[in-house]
């Protein structure tokens, strides 16, 4: 009897390796290699244009990068459809746009954890999935503070709640790796440093990548911050070492980004 395959372990939540996007003749992404270990909360950012949503693109599977190799715990998924990098564990933010608006919080809740949980086309299944939809979808409310609008339907929250239960979606099946696209875009200063203690307290202990131009959002949230210029990686470390780094100054040269943010380096090292 031969004994089990090892299954490959990685240290890494995920890891990206020479990583190339093209658009006609335009190379987007020229070369990204990046590592981001399991637990981390790593926030990129980069002058517009630099390609940081093209990255976020490839990593969930909303298109195949055109060169390179993309790895979500040890597994190879570039090339891999949106819905089958889901189910390996990744899940990116929905939009406000994808809540169902006459649906209560909760219910957009437990439609996503029904979803996610394979509950789709068996009704008998469906029925026995409740219970347990219904115990997570009542805690997730209450982490996300939305417990009080537990029956409010999507549209008539404020928008600073829909985006949080957008949230509570994002984490509904359970993915070890959440990418945000610029949570706290459109909130107040005090919804975003209220926003940023929610986002923490809700992926903690889950690995998390946003892209991020909020300087306050990305000092308060990123163990690291990785700087993307011209579809390359030119900086990735501590917010602090980021913030000294000479090539990242001259990224943002002419800007007020870097020296209107103190860092509070509390929150980024907790
Ligand atoms: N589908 C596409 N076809 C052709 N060009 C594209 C496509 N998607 C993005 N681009 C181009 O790729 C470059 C990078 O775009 P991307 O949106 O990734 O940058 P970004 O860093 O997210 O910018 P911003 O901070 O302004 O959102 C831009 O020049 C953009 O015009």
């Amino acid at each position: 009897m031969h004994s089990p395959v090892p299954y490959p372990v990685s240290p890494w939540a995920l890891e990206l390796c020479d990583v190339h996007q093209r658009f006609g003749k335009t190379d987007v992404l020229r070369g990204v290699n990046l590592t981001v270990a399991s637990g981390e909360r790593l926030a990129i950012i980069g002058p517009n244009g630099a390609g940081k949503s093209t990255l976020f693109h490839l990593i969930s599977g909303r298109m195949p990068p055109t060169g390179g190799k993309i790895w979500l715990q040890g597994q190879r998924i570039d090339g891999k459809p949106a819905y089958e990098i889901n189910r390996l564990g990744l899940s990116r933010s929905f939009q406000i746009s994808n809540l169902f608006p006459r649906l209560s919080a909760f219910d957009n809740l437990r439609c996503s954890l029904l979803w996610s949980l394979g509950y789709r086309y068996s009704f008998w299944h469906l029925l026995s999935g409740l219970h347990d939809a219904n115990a997570r979808s009542a805690e997730l409310l209450e982490l996300l503070q939305l417990t009080d609008s537990r029956d409010t339907p999507a549209m008539h929250l404020s928008y600073a709640q829909q985006r949080a239960l957008e949230l509570g979606m994002t984490l509904a099946s359970g993915a070890r790796v959440i990418l945000l696209d610029e949570p706290t875009a459109g909130m107040s200063r005090s919804e975003t440093t209220h926003f940023i203690q929610l986002i923490r307290q809700a992926t903690q202990g889950r690995t998390l990548l946003t892209v991020e131009h909020d300087m306050e959002v990305v000092f308060g949230l990123a163990d690291k911050i990785a700087v993307l210029v011209q579809g390359q990686i030119v900086a990735c470390d501590t917010p602090e070492r980021v913030r000294a780094n000479p090539q990242v100054q001259a990224a943002y040269l002419g800007t007020t980004v870097w020296s209107d943010v103190p860092v509070p380096t509390g929150l980024a090292q907790e």
